[in-house]
């Protein structure tokens, strides 16, 4: 077995927000249960499918999908800042042999990556320079979005690549299911929010960034608390995606619309492109069983709330 997966959601008001009783203690332990997956594969290298939420990939360019082969974390949300300890060797074969497979996947020698791709990176291995990393970014926020399809033939290429390493690869999937926190859409957005939406919202000072971190925040506080209205969480979608993952048989999504994505649990449940790359790559070898499965509403981090783990039998 060369291949594992790991899932996992994120929320940028973990170390904000406390969740009703028992919430932490429930999180803690799927993700001490993810932790244990992954000493007992004992990986190499891990390949992380992760979003971006407008820091490091914004309208001036935004591709659909991107290999990092050099990365820097920003730092949002207290997390981890500075150089991501990032496979660069790896990050270059896989990149071309997913571009051989007839994707096309930008690269990045400078990749700007937040919470999204930091989150997981600490909670699984306690920081961004622990294990060897190539992070694989997929547009999950800003619209048009392509189809799920092209998301699992990235998925499936990766894996491809990922297995002919020779080495173990832990495949790791970061987003949440349905959720849809507030994010900024360019469509009619004001020409300040536009602006940082296209471009400055990659170099924010850091007053800037403290007042939008502060927005985020409150909102999550306010929409805990019934005082904002966003699309609600969806755990029927959630459940539904979760057993097309573990069933093997990913085809299936291939019917998922974007736009159906949005409606059913909202706009941010696109995030949940990660996780299907995860098991797109795994699925290339062989077939797999989900280890460990969890699943929770959790409103006050507005989040279809998930940690997965599965290998191949
Ligand atoms: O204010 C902004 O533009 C960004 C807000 C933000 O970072 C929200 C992130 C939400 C998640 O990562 C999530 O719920 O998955
Ligand atoms: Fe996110």
């Amino acid at each position: 077995m060369t291949l594992a997966a790991v899932t996992l959601s994120h929320s940028p008001l973990m170390d904000f927000s406390e969740p009703g009783p028992g919430v932490r203690d429930r999180v803690e332990a799927a993700f001490a249960d993810a932790r244990a997956f992954i000493e007992a594969f004992a990986p190499d290298v891990v390949v992380l499918f992760g979003p971006d939420h407008y820091n490091g990939f914004l309208y001036d360019l935004m591709p659909p999908f991107c290999v990092g082969r050099a990365a820097q974390a920003i730092g949002d949300y207290r997390t981890a800042k500075g150089t991501v300890l990032v496979d660069h060797d790896a990050a270059a074969v896989i990149a071309e042999k997913v571009l051989d497979a007839g994707i096309d996947i930008a690269i990045s020698e400078s990749m700007y990556v937040d919470h999204g791709f930091v989150q997981p990176l600490q909670v699984l291995f306690g920081g961004i320079d622990r294990i060897p990393v190539v992070p694989v970014f997929i547009n999950c926020v800003a619209v048009p979005l392509g189809p799920v399809r092209r998301v699992r033939l990235l998925g499936e290429a990766i894996g491809r690549a990922a297995g002919a390493l020779n080495r173990r690869v832990l495949v790791v999937g970061s987003g949440g299911l349905s959720h849809d926190p507030p994010l900024p859409m360019l469509a009619g957005a004001s020409p300040e929010v536009a602006a940082r939406l296209i471009s400055t919202g990659r170099h924010l000072t850091p007053q800037q960034r403290a007042d939008r971190e502060r927005r985020v925040i409150e909102a999550g506080r306010a929409y805990a608390a019934g005082r904002l209205t966003v699309a609600p969480l969806n755990p029927e979608w959630d459940r539904r995606l979760l057993d097309i993952l573990a069933g093997g048989d990913l085809t299936e999504l291939d019917a998922w619309t974007p736009d159906s994505f949005a409606a059913q649990a909202g706009h941010s449940s696109h995030e949940a492109r990660t996780s299907i790359a995860a098991y797109a790559a795994l699925s290339t070898q062989g077939p797999y069983d989900t280890v460990s499965s969890f699943y929770e509403e959790i409103p006050d981090w507005i989040a279809g709330f998930a940690v997965t783990t599965a290998q191949t039998r």
